[in-house]
């Protein structure tokens, strides 16, 4: 608590220019949380843990100059779930959806993922992931036409030995980026404008009324 009675809050969220959240979906086992370990960490632990409630991770990077936070939703995507709590989609800006190479199952259920993200964010960049391919390097050549039937990128990647892992991630992180100044979705849009409402109370009123329509100076642009 400060001076003035206010709570402190994250401080990262303060110093980040720009923040966005990325959800990750999938089937369980499919290796999502281990993308996350190999991302975030550089590291892999071999051993079978499944995530039974929500995992934040944060990651802070910088993008075009810009500092960006980065929030991470996992998730188990356990078949008991059955689908996901709405707020788990609230407000995302990107999302990684993962399948096992090894397991045509996780595969097929991509369609599942894909409609129920559909229904809750309508618009955000999806970006589907094959993931376990040292376990067998011939998948990248077959055809997995459900990301070209949706438009949607493919990845192939490895959280094991950590191929395309971070080059996934980080045009990920872009495309969130991305999202978030240009989408046209409505409610982001008005939460942009609290956003930009709160920064405006912050200056000279009649500053702002002389600059009326104007970019104010130092202002993100939207
Ligand atoms: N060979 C291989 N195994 C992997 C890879 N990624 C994950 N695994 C294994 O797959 C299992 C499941 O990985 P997790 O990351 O826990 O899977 P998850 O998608 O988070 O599963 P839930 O949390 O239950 O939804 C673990 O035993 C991992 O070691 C990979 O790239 N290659
Ligand atoms: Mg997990």
């Amino acid at each position: 608590i400060d001076a003035n009675g206010i709570p402190e809050l994250d401080q990262d969220k303060y110093d980040a220019d720009e923040q966005v959240k990325i959800i990750c979906l999938g089937d369980s086992a499919v290796g999502k949380s281990k993308l996350m370990e190999r991302f975030l960490i550089d590291g892999y632990r071999p051993q079978q843990l499944s995530t039974y409630a929500l995992t934040l991770y944060k990651y802070n990077t910088t993008i075009d100059r810009k500092a960006v936070l980065v929030d991470f939703w996992d998730t188990a995507g356990q078949e008991r779930f059955q689908s996901m709590h709405p707020s788990y989609y609230h407000k995302a800006h990107a999302c990684i959806m993962v399948f096992d190479v090894q397991r045509k199952i996780t595969y097929k259920n991509l369609t599942n993922w894909y409609t129920e993200l559909r229904e809750y964010r309508p618009e955000i960049p999806c970006v589907v992931v094959a993931n376990k391919i040292d376990a067998d390097m011939k998948v990248t050549q077959r055809n997995f036409n459900f990301a070209k039937k949706q438009g949607l990128p493919l990845y192939f990647v490895s959280a094991a030995d950590g191929t395309n892992v971070v080059k996934m991630f980080k045009e990920t992180i872009k495309m969130a980026m991305s999202y978030k100044q240009n989408s046209s979705d409505f409610m982001d849009e008005v939460m942009r404008e609290l956003e930009n409402f709160e920064l405006e109370q912050n200056k000279d009123l009649s500053l702002q009324t002389a600059q009326k329509g104007l970019k104010p100076e130092g202002s993100e642009s939207v």
